[in-house]
């Protein structure tokens, strides 16, 4: 917990399924009759040392069993959000897995109304605006994200935007550009997961065949300097998020992380948790790990956080985008 006040800033890449802490995990499986391989949360939290991104997925997708109901999608998304207030997030733009949920019976409906009860008290209740995006599995057949997006157009109203995740070595994203082409005609915004472990042609592919409008990661985009100078062109928004790239080891010591050059290169970084259940962190525990280990200054640290509102999609609420960057200015940074 931090031990000064965080400064605002909004989080743009939250899957909201790497939320479930090991307690609520143990205490929905309990209410929902389903037995984890794990004893208890010491052991379940030991399995936390990740060897990659496949060996972080496994855990995701077993633990995600004990989501059910409308009232656990709901829990999951409120404890998220109070723990996000705590950190100083004043906006976030929650990711969701529905396949992960549809393939084992859970309908969609169920997901996206149980997260909805707890988002439409957002505000009032934590001082946090939100909005939904659902991810396609990469790593599962274009059919059946098409099938997903086709589900989906009932709960429209709810839902701001697609993206793409999951096992991203050698499901690139070129094969779902049809998917996106109906996202953008049904008024989506359109993100992706590109570049965590593969390298910056994922990236570039990204943009050119699902005309992603911010980049999900985009880690490893300086191997490529035409691609920076593109995304520097177009300040095109990168998610990065520093903890989970230290915990499935794409990076070995936080002191690696390219951040600081991407900053000085001009790139539109902002900094987010991915999975904080996980990746032993949430936004501001993310914000404290980059500061430390590469010596930002408070100029680096506000540009993130102004980052991170300008790159939200609040077009729909510019006098809210306006008030979150007074807000980021106004931020006054304490010993
Ligand atoms: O970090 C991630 N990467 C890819 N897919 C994911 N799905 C949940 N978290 C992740
Ligand atoms: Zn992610």
């Amino acid at each position: 917990m931090p031990t000064s006040v965080p400064i605002p800033k909004a989080e743009l890449h939250l899957h909201i399924e790497g939320t479930l802490e090991p307690e609520l995990a143990f205490a929905l499986a309990a209410r929902n009759g389903v037995t984890l391989s794990h004893d208890d949360t010491l052991a379940l939290r030991s399995a936390f040392a990740f060897q990659d991104l496949q060996s972080f997925l496994d855990l995701y997708y077993e633990l995600m069993a004990v989501l059910r109901t409308e009232r656990d999608f709901e829990e999951l998304a409120d404890a998220y959000l109070a723990r996000a207030a705590a950190q100083g997030v004043r906006h976030a733009e929650i990711f969701f897995d529905p396949q992960a949920h549809t393939s084992r019976g859970v309908p969609f409906g169920t997901v996206v109304e149980g997260l909805g009860r707890a988002l439409d008290r957002s505000v009032e209740r934590y001082g946090i605006s939100t909005r939904l995006i659902m991810c396609f599995l990469r790593d599962q057949p274009v059919v059946s994200a098409l099938a997903t997006l086709a589900e989906a157009e009932p709960y429209l109203g709810r839902i701001t935007g697609v993206g793409l995740d999951s096992a991203e070595l050698g499901n690139p994203p070129g094969p779902f550009r049809e998917v996106y082409e109906r996202a953008a005609a049904l008024g989506l915004h359109r993100v992706a997961h590109a570049g965590e472990e593969g390298g910056p042609e994922y990236v570039t592919e990204a943009l050119d065949a699902l005309g992603v409008e911010r980049v999900d990661h985009g880690r490893r985009v300086l191997e490529d300097p035409a691609l920076v100078a593109r995304l520097v062109r177009e300040q095109i928004p990168l998610t990065l998020c520093p903890l989970s790239n230290v915990r499935l080891r794409g990076i070995d010591t936080m002191e690696q992380h390219p951040l600081r050059d991407m900053l000085d290169a001009g790139l539109k970084c902002t900094v987010n948790s991915d999975d904080p259940s996980y990746f032993g962190g949430y936004a501001q525990d993310n914000f404290d790990a980059v500061r430390t280990a590469l010596g930002l200054t408070e100029d680096q640290e506000r540009t993130l956080a102004r980052n991170s509102f300008e790159a939200a999609f609040l077009e729909d609420d510019e006098e809210l985008r306006t008030r979150y960057l007074k807000a980021v200015e106004a931020h006054r940074f304490q010993g």
